[in-house]
């Protein structure tokens, strides 16, 4: 279980987190939705202890991620907005394999484990690449792969689909629900709400501050609300909402609810 209590940061005494309160739990996809700046790469980084809070506590199963670093960067691995700030091996295989031999992996287990994490982001044949040579999207991927490598119980990506290409997202989209059926808790922070429709929950954020925290029908299918806080209002939840219908979460749950819509109006 992942808890904030009144979590208050600062940078250089300008207050940027203003008492955030979160309460994220087991087997969920949790969407922190906010404009540029509402805080998000702050709080996300709250998670494993990178950044400490003022004020205010971050609970992690029972650890406090400034006091137990070593132990909560087991639990949590995050998947930066800058791949760059995540890579810095000379080449794919050891950026990906670096996480694994911290954790004790050697040998074959070691490689096999490198190889799966590759392949779960599509990028299985860049293994002996240049990672310094790889363009943005596919770094943005081997930065996936090397937090994957760890096989962490709690995921948290902040801006994943960005710059990724249609297969990238695809197979995140994929991965990401994956990682859920698994059992684990899987963090998607960004500024697109488009990107959250498959989140179970989301809160949004705006100057330091959760705003309100609920369902994707409830925060995506609300226009209001998104265009007060600057946000864009995913085309899909539009056109569904323009229908009178609910905002599907993905492209099953679309084609159902038009089926039983044409169906209905026969
Ligand atoms: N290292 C830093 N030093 C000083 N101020 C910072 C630093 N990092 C972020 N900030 C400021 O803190 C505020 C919150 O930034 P943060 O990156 O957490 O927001 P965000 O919601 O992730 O934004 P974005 O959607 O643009 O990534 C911003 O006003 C930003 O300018």
């Amino acid at each position: 279980m992942i808890e904030l209590r009144d979590v208050h940061f600062s940078y250089a005494g300008r207050e940027v987190l203003r008492g955030v309160n979160l309460t994220i739990e087991g087997e969920e996809i949790f969407g922190i939705l906010g404009p540029n700046g509402a805080g998000k790469s702050t709080l996300v980084l709250h998670l494993n202890g990178i950044l400490k809070p003022k004020k205010g506590k971050v609970i992690i199963d029972d650890l406090d991620p400034a006091k137990n670093p070593k132990e909560v960067r087991r639990k949590v691995g995050i998947v930066f907005q800058d791949p760059n700030d995540q890579l810095f091996s000379p080449t794919v295989f050891e950026d990906v394999a670096f996480g694994p031999y911290n954790l004790g992996l050697r040998g074959e287990k070691m490689r096999e484990r490198v190889l799966w994490a590759l392949r779960q982001v599509g990028m299985e044949d860049y293994a002996s690449r240049e990672t310094k040579e790889l363009s943005f999207g596919e770094k943005k991927r081997i930065a996936i792969a090397t937090i994957l490598a760890m096989e962490p119980e709690i995921i948290v990506f902040d801006e994943p689909f960005a710059n990724l290409d249609f297969k990238g997202k695809r197979l995140l989209g994929e991965l990401i629900r994956r990682m859920k059926e698994e059992g684990k808790t899987v963090i998607l922070a960004s500024h697109e709400a488009e990107y959250l429709t498959l989140c179970d929950r989301i809160a949004l954020m705006d100057s330091g501050k959760v705003i309100t925290v609920g369902t994707p029908e409830e925060i995506l299918g609300n226009p209001r609300l998104l265009r007060e806080h600057n946000l864009e209002v995913p085309s899909i939840a539009e056109l569904f909402l323009s229908l009178g219908l609910k905002v599907p979460r993905n492209v099953e749950e679309a084609r159902k609810i038009l089926e039983e819509w044409k169906r209905a109006k026969l």
